[in-house]
């Protein structure tokens, strides 16, 4: 059953609303994304920096991650005034700057844009349609979703995934392609299996105060957004993510009993080290909730953080009806000066 937007807001999980959008964005880009790569390459790009803030920033962890792994070129992800603050020496005309921004407004990604014009690299923004960041960058690519941050965040794979196919394992990259053909259809499929747990979990957990979240790998981005968009931004709870190989160097102290700790495991080679920190909560008796990769229907360990994403935005869905908080609502976002 297809929601109208209510107060509630508009659910990219209803129907095929994502399925839609993210084809599209495969439709309209592919090829576009191939030969936009083909060019650096060819102009002699041999660094890559994704610059965005809030969840535009926390979907260039993973691909940061697959780039370190299967790529020659050196990649880095950084917020907004980090990278006009730290003003990177080696930004130059030989660098390739991906630039994220859902409103293509946000401040302090428009002077990272002026910054990277301004050192001769060459520039991609990933926005709505018809903003200043989209009419600044060299090459845009724009999306018409809801599903914002999996749009981002698809298209940050487009462009990963072919710098690995162009200069990195070539195989690899052919794999993860492929993938990325088949994952609008895959991710219908793990939508329609994963609300009845969300729902489950936000009336189970709908008066808890605060949340521990612990992922890493190719997870550790999403338990950042998790934390910042919806249990901080959307549903004023209290949250704070830790990277699963940190958990026994600090963090663990603070498990006790019933405190509610949300563990995300993926598939990549870094999962012993989630699973780890997990046993270890449990052992001690924390209240854990897990979304496991492993659990969904089969998706390539390197696109986790799209399944994942669908199973913890069910659960951010019930939970705002459950606690009559809308995930728009905002006391302070877009409404005061800040
Ligand atoms: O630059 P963007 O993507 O418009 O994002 C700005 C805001 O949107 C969010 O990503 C989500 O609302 C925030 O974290 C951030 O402040």
């Amino acid at each position: 059953m297809i929601n109208t937007e209510s107060k509630f807001g508009l659910n990219y999980l209803e129907g095929s609303i994502l399925k839609d959008g993210i084809s599209k964005i495969y439709k309209d880009y592919h090829d576009k994304v191939e030969a936009i790569v083909k060019e650096w390459l060819a102009s002699g790009i041999d660094q890559v920096y994704f610059v965005g803030c809030g969840g535009s920033r926390a979907i260039m962890e993973p691909v940061k991650l697959i780039l370190d792994k299967y790529s020659s070129i050196p990649a880095d992800a950084y917020t907004g005034w980090e990278f006009v603050n730290r003003a990177p020496e080696r930004l130059n005309e030989r660098a390739a700057v991906v630039l994220a921004s859902h409103s293509g407004t946000t401040e302090e990604v428009l002077k990272s844009l002026d910054l990277a014009k301004e050192r001769g690299a060459k520039t991609i923004s990933f926005s709505l349609n018809d903003t200043p960041l989209q009419k600044g960058a060299e090459n845009s690519l724009v999306y018409n979703t809801p599903a914002v941050n999996l749009a981002k965040l698809f298209m940050s794979y487009l462009v990963t995934t072919q710098l690995v196919i162009q200069s990195g394992n070539k195989a690899f990259g052919e794999e993860l392609w492929q993938a990325l053909s088949a994952l609008p259809e895959k991710l219908q499929e793990i939508i329609n299996v994963t609300e009845e747990r969300g729902k489950a979990l936000a009336k189970q957990y709908k008066d808890k105060k605060g949340y521990y979240l612990v992922a890493t790998g190719m997870l550790a981005g999403l338990a950042y957004q998790f934390k910042v968009c919806t249990l901080l931004e959307m549903q004023w709870i209290h949250a704070s993510h830790i990277n699963a190989g940190e958990f026994r160097h600090g963090p663990f102290e603070i498990v006790e009993e019933g405190q509610p700790m949300i563990f995300l495991l993926g598939t990549d080679e870094s999962r012993p080290v989630a699973e780890r920190a997990l046993n270890f909560a449990n052992r001690y008796k924390a209240d854990t909730i897990v979304f496991d990769l492993k659990e969904l229907p089969e998706i390539h360990p390197y696109l986790a953080p799209f399944g994942v994403h669908i199973a913890l935005q069910w659960f951010a869905w019930h939970l705002a009806q459950e606690r009559d908080h809308p995930l728009p609502t905002r006391r302070y976002m877009w409404k005061v000066e800040y």
